[in-house]
């Protein structure tokens, strides 16, 4: 756990901390061509945080033609791996050094819990961008078994220029998954970070300068989806793209790649994640505050948010009492308060769109037995919803809020039916006290990464993305991520001709 500050020394900081407003192209701060801008708000007030660089298909262009020389020059992609390591584990320090000041950004941009910022996010930043650069002089290249008469390589080189769009629910984490093996691989990347969460993405493009990155690599290119985001996924000089967000905007991303010059196109999208507690689990205090992380943590705002409680009818009553018991541990409030474990939802849209399901709740007559209240427009109380068909609306659809769905089940098969009846597959856990029942549902469970007695991602080491509709073409996270930055090449030598 990192050291928390007090609520009035955040306030005191998040007065005086300098916010970045200009894209960041060819390693220098500039404006939109079009000189236009767009307001970043702190969600939890409504204040106007900073006047961001609202680029468009002209500074794309820009961004990609100095990434494009960058990577050709071989300023990074062929500089000698150590030295790149240097420069990663350099940005690293940096972020260390400044690491209350950007978990300050990140809550007043995002809404985000202070202390998940500086528990969860930062520290995991350093963790995936160290372990990533760790890797550089690490991964070996492969001989074929060819025979005598020839000596045949297999060589990983690094994709070339990479676009990447972010999402606003984990801004800095999910940064750091992307620059972090694509940067070690030796690409050139153009990011759009989400609209509403800017701010931290241009510091650490800042501190990446600082800390040696050669000019041209790594590009942020701030604005909006249609301005920002379709022009990366149909430039014509970007080899492949990488997205996380939406499974309808994700889909727009295969279409623009068969639109334009088949760029590879890696998608780590929604999920509406089940988590299952069989009658047989142990330890129900334990239990009972995982399924509350699973549903709650990041406000709910999370791809892998275990948002479908699918729980066997023995062990029902009183695995909910306990649930909605610890559910009030989860204070919602100012993010800026480092004893509130939720903050605010992103903006006033998402806010009406999570708040529409509390209605419908309402309007189906389900029990709400705990939670169930908007706060001042913007929060949302962590809510149970008991009395919940796998059949309906607020079962099927992500949610993307604190909102817990209750499904009932009567056998250990149903419990898996259930569970894999959905269109996407990212996630699940799984909570019981049989080992073998615990490894057959691991395995029968169609979601990217199952868990058993345990919420969680996995960590650094571990492979994340989904089957099904919740993602598409590689994986975050450990050394598979590398496989996406790079192409496989074949070098065949016959050792039968003069050299
Ligand atoms: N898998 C995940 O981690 C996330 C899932 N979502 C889900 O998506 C829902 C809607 O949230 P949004 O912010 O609208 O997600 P989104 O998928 O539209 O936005 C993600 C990124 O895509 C960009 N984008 C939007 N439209 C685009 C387009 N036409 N072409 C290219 N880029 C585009 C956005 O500017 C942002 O950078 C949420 O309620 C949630 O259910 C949202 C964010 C993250
Ligand atoms: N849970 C980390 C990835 C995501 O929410 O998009």
């Amino acid at each position: 756990m990192s050291e928390l500050l007090t609520l009035d020394d955040y306030k005191t900081l998040a007065a005086k901390i300098r916010l970045p407003e200009l894209a960041f192209i060819n390693g220098e701060f500039c404006a939109a061509a079009s000189g236009k801008t767009f307001a970043t708000t702190n969600p939890a007030t409504g204040e106007v945080l900073a006047n961001i660089a609202a680029c468009g298909p002209e500074d794309v262009d820009r961004a990609v033609v100095a990434a494009r020389d960058a990577f050709e020059d071989g300023r990074w992609s062929k500089l000698h791996p150590e030295k790149r390591k240097e420069v990663l584990l350099k940005l690293c320090q940096l972020i260390e050094a400044n690491r209350h000041e950007l978990a300050v950004m990140e809550s007043l941009d995002s809404g985000k819990p202070i202390a998940d910022c500086e528990n969860i996010d930062i520290p995991e930043f350093i963790h995936t961008l160290s372990w990533h650069a760790e890797t550089i002089d690490k991964i070996y290249d492969q001989t074929a078994p060819v025979g005598e008469g020839a000596m045949a390589m297999i060589v990983r080189e690094p994709i070339g220029v990479v676009g990447a769009v972010l999402p606003w629910n984990f801004p800095l984490l999910m940064l750091a998954w992307k620059i972090s093996p694509c940067l070690a691989a030796g690409c050139s990347m153009v990011l759009k970070p989400a609209a509403q969460t800017t701010l931290t993405a241009l510091r650490i493009a800042e501190l990446a300068a600082e800390a040696g990155l050669p000019a041209g690599v790594l590009n942020m290119v701030t604005g909006s989806g249609s301005q920002v985001g379709e022009p990366i996924g149909r430039h014509m000089d970007i080899d492949m793209v990488t997205f996380t967000g939406s499974t309808a905007t994700g889909r727009r991303f295969l279409n623009y790649s068969a639109e334009s010059n088949l760029k590879k196109v890696v998608l780590e999208l929604g999920g509406k994640n089940p988590c299952i507690v069989l009658d047989d689990a142990e330890d129900i205090e334990r239990v009972a505050q995982q399924v509350c992380a699973a549903a709650f943590w990041n406000m709910g705002e999370n791809c892998s948010a275990g948002s479908r409680l699918i729980v066997q009818s023995g062990i029902k009553q009183q695995l909910l009492e306990r649930v909605c018991h610890y559910a009030k541990d989860w204070t919602v409030g100012d993010p800026l308060d480092p004893q509130n474990a939720l903050g605010a939802m992103i903006d006033k849209g998402h806010f009406a769109k999570v708040a529409s399901y509390l209605d419908l709740a309402a309007e189906k007559g389900y029990q709400v037995l705990t939670g169930g209240k908007t706060i001042d427009g913007i929060f949302i109380q962590p809510t149970i919803v008991d009395g919940v068909s796998n059949e309906d609306t607020i079962a099927r659809e992500e949610i993307f809020g604190p909102i817990l769905s209750v499904i009932t089940v009567d056998s250990f098969e149903e419990a898996i039916k259930v569970a894999n009846d959905t269109e996407y597959g990212l996630a699940a856990s799984v909570f019981t006290s049989n080992a073998r029942k615990s490894l057959i549902a691991a395995r029968a469970i169609r979601a990217g990464t199952v868990t058993v007695n345990c919420f969680g991602e996995g960590d650094v080491t571990t492979p994340f993305g989904g089957y099904k509709q919740s993602g598409f073409g590689g994986r975050d996270k450990s050394i598979h991520a590398h496989d996406q930055y790079t192409e496989l090449k074949t070098i065949w030598v016959d050792l039968n001709q003069p050299a």
